[in-house]
């Protein structure tokens, strides 16, 4: 990205040094609120920092909140920009006493998909501990092809900046352990029931690359709770759907508390379920300007009993720019 030059016209911050300031963070949030971009140059810069960052990372990945410290977990945000910073209106933006875990499904069908992960790739690098991120069904070439993100980088910018972000999706983590009792992914539980946290950590996902259909990565990725005990096929055809029993089966055999994960709508925007073991939390409201959701996320604060403290809160749609819709696919009737 060395070769690439930034015009002296360029109005924006500038990153001088390959370091992400937080002068350049402030200013690049105000240019997309604005549908402005920033120069090509910078995005290639933000993208290959984040995949060497990320490359160097276990696939599941301890979060501990120091005291005094905050960590809110958000759930899927689905190209929602505008959603997305209201987020940051109404809790606070990322800093290094307040951090931040998306839990997948960053991109598609919002129009706005890079805006949102280049803010959360930039973020990762200025505040490494302040911002963390899991892999979604939706950070994947398949989805991406279908559901709008590969449309839209190739339409703001280019099928070499879409290649890259597709090798720097592999590069992301399949799950977070917060406060070593909080087990964080985007789908959820396997259809094994031996499932270790050690074999979760030791996946070799970036050999993997894309998920594919079957497999322990890819039922990470895909599996949604069931009311009753036991396992059932998935209508989403790839990761099956899991019982109560199974979540605690988890639970008890990995020495943790509960399984939070997103991928599901919810019309309040979170849903506890399996006795308090599950809670599924999603951060898209009026998802694909239809649904009339609400949006939610969890501020975990420390708590010298459990460890942590969780406050859930709930949000409304903001006004956006009307633009056209990269993905010509409706909701797929999930
Ligand atoms: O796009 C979504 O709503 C979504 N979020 N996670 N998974 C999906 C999905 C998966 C397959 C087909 C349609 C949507
Ligand atoms: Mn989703
Ligand atoms: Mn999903």
């Amino acid at each position: 990205t060395q070769s690439i030059i930034v015009e002296d016209s360029y109005d924006g911050v500038r990153i001088d040094d390959g370091k992400v300031t937080k002068e350049f963070v402030d200013d690049m949030i105000e240019r997309f609120v604005a549908q402005k971009k920033i120069h090509r140059r910078y995005a290639y810069e933000i993208i290959l920092q984040t995949r060497k960052y990320f490359s160097e990372q276990a696939s599941l990945v301890d979060v501990e909140i120091p005291k005094e410290h905050k960590l809110t977990i958000c759930g899927d945000v689905h190209g929602q920009f505008y959603d997305f910073n209201n987020i940051f209106k109404l809790n606070g933006r990322p800093s290094e006493t307040h951090a931040y875990l998306f839990n997948g499904d960053f991109v598609d069908r919002g129009s706005f998909s890079l805006e949102i992960i280049l803010t959360l790739f930039a973020y990762k690098l200025l505040y490494p501990t302040g911002m963390y991120l899991t892999r979604g069904n939706h950070e994947t070439d398949d989805m991406n092809k279908v559901y709008g993100f590969e449309d839209e980088v190739k339409a703001k910018f280019s099928d070499t900046m879409f290649k890259m972000f597709s090798e720097t999706f592999a590069t992301l983590p399949l799950a977070h352990l917060v406060q070593k009792k909080i087990f964080v992914v985007h789908g959820g539980l396997s259809s094994r029931d031996d499932v270790t946290l050690e074999e979760i950590r030791n996946i070799d996902r970036i050999a993997k690359g894309q998920p594919g259909q079957g497999g322990l990565m890819s039922e990470l990725l895909w599996a949604d709770p069931q009311f009753l005990p036991g396992r059932s096929p998935s209508a989403r055809g790839v990761g099956q759907k899991f019982g109560p029993d199974v979540t605690e089966n988890f639970c008890k055999m990995n020495d943790i508390d509960m399984v939070i994960r997103s991928h599901e709508v919810k019309h309040q925007g979170y849903q506890i379920e399996h006795s308090g073991r599950c809670v599924t939390i999603f951060s898209a409201p009026n998802y694909c300007d239809s649904v009339g959701n609400k949006g939610a996320y969890i501020n975990v604060t420390p708590e010298t009993e459990k460890g942590y403290k969780l406050d859930y809160v709930q949000f409304d749609a903001v006004e956006h720019p009307k633009t056209q819709p990269y993905s010509n696919k409706f909701r797929g009737g999930f």
